[in-house]
């Protein structure tokens, strides 16, 4: 019996799963909901349901079956008009329903903080065929960046260098996206000297930034992250500056991973997650309250008074290299014999190459020795065959 209330994850990923334990330590009673059995989230809440999440009838009619106090989203791929209904109806998204409709699709973030907010983003165009897309690829450049309009974890997208190039990106978008539509955003290449993710916190406390997370990407996923990431003041200023504009533009309430990259001079807005993000991982054991505590915190309408990063503290994905229906992660002792380190397996039911299963969690007395020993913790795993 739960005097509490019920928070309904739309998404049940591993960053889901953290937000549902968070969630339950506070007594709330948790419903998983994922396109297939036996996903991370799913292994902690409650309940589940198995659904596709982009059926707007699906997705109400468990709305409707639960009626949750909060509806919070963990991916993008969601039939956010039907969201947007419920929000119109009475129920609660996270942050709003219009924070997911909006971030759902590339268009949507790109052209509110670069048209509507004059945030400085990497010049872009949008194409809808083949054709299209070829004008665009010229009038950016090359090299530069192709992403469908809908997906994440880099699928779909790739760094187009040359004329020759682009019949391999136009099918690899085609291919990677996760709605059959044609759309691509195509997008000036930015040659940034690191990059980072900006938590940023709105809750009864108001605005509050988490140390920057910063990170490397291969493939348009993340390879390893650390937090703190060093800064100067002034990219400190114009960082903020934008993920409070981008934020503030948002609204409600949680945890939004604000993406940016630092050129020499400037500081760039990529995208932002109005959700936990892959790269602050790390949060888990880095600071005082970890992403999906403070995303659960700021949710329940309770306060955040000090973001604490406790120690210097890096993250590394284990992604798999094949397709597996039946598997093990070999080596977790050798990994976990790696000071100051932990390790959270995700219990995906099946690999496939380059899904996430698992990451590394490190900290050390410098971001330099976090970062090696969540390496040297990595090192140690392998994904066989069960
Ligand atoms: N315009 C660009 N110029 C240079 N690099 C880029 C550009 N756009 C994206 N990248 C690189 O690709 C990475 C992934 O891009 P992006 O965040 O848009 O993809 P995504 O699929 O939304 O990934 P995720 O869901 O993990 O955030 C970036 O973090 C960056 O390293
Ligand atoms: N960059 C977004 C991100 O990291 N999202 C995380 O990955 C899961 C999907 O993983 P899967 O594709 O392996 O099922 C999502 O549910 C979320 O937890
Ligand atoms: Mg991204």
């Amino acid at each position: 019996m739960y005097i509490s209330q019920k928070l309904l994850l739309l998404g049940s990923g591993e960053l889901g799963k953290e937000v549902i334990i968070e969630a339950q330590r506070l007594g709330i009673e948790t419903v998983a909901v994922d396109r297939y059995e036996g996903a991370p989230a799913m292994h902690a809440a409650d309940r589940s349901y198995v659904i596709d999440m982009l059926d707007r009838q699906a997705l109400r009619e468990v709305v409707e079956k639960e009626k949750p106090d909060l509806i919070v989203p963990e991916i993008e791929a969601i039939a956010t008009a039907e969201l947007v209904k419920l929000e119109e109806e009475g129920y609660r998204v996270i942050p709003t329903a219009r924070a997911a409709r909006l971030t759902m699709d590339r268009e949507g973030i790109r052209r509110l903080a670069a048209e509507t907010l004059g945030l400085p983003t990497a010049a872009y165009r949008f194409a809808d065929t083949f054709e299209q897309f070829s004008d665009a690829a010229r009038a950016m450049g090359f090299p530069c960046v192709v992403k469908p309009l809908m997906s994440s974890s880099g699928k779909g997208q790739s760094v187009c260098r040359s004329e020759a190039d682009l019949d391999r990106c136009w099918t690899i978008a085609m291919e990677g996206g996760r709605v059959q539509q044609a759309r691509v955003i195509v997008e000036e290449f930015i040659s940034f000297e690191s990059e980072i993710t900006l938590l940023t916190v709105r809750s009864a406390s108001g605005t509050s930034f988490c140390p920057p997370i910063g990170h490397v990407q291969k493939d348009g996923d993340y390879i390893e992250s650390w937090q703190p990431h060093e800064m100067t003041e002034q990219q400190t200023k114009e960082a903020e500056f934008i993920a409070k504009a981008i934020t503030d533009e948002l609204g409600g309430a949680g945890i939004f991973g604000v993406e940016l990259f630092l050129a020499k001079d400037k500081v760039y807005f990529s995208e932002v997650s109005p959700r936990p993000h892959d790269t602050g991982l790390v949060t888990l054991v880095s600071q005082n309250l970890s992403e999906f505590a403070l995303h659960v915190r700021a949710i329940l309408g309770y306060p955040i008074p000090e973001i604490v990063n406790v120690a210097p503290g890096a993250s590394r994905p284990l992604k798999a290299e094949s397709e597996l229906d039946d598997y093990r992660i070999g080596g977790i002792g050798d990994a976990l014999s790696v000071p100051c380190t932990q390790l959270r397996a995700f219990g995906k039911p099946v690999t496939k190459p380059g899904r996430r299963i698992a990451v590394t969690l490190s900290t050390g007395e410098s971001v330099e020795e976090a970062r090696d020993r969540a390496k040297k913790a990595l090192d140690c795993l392998t994904i066989h065959e069960a």
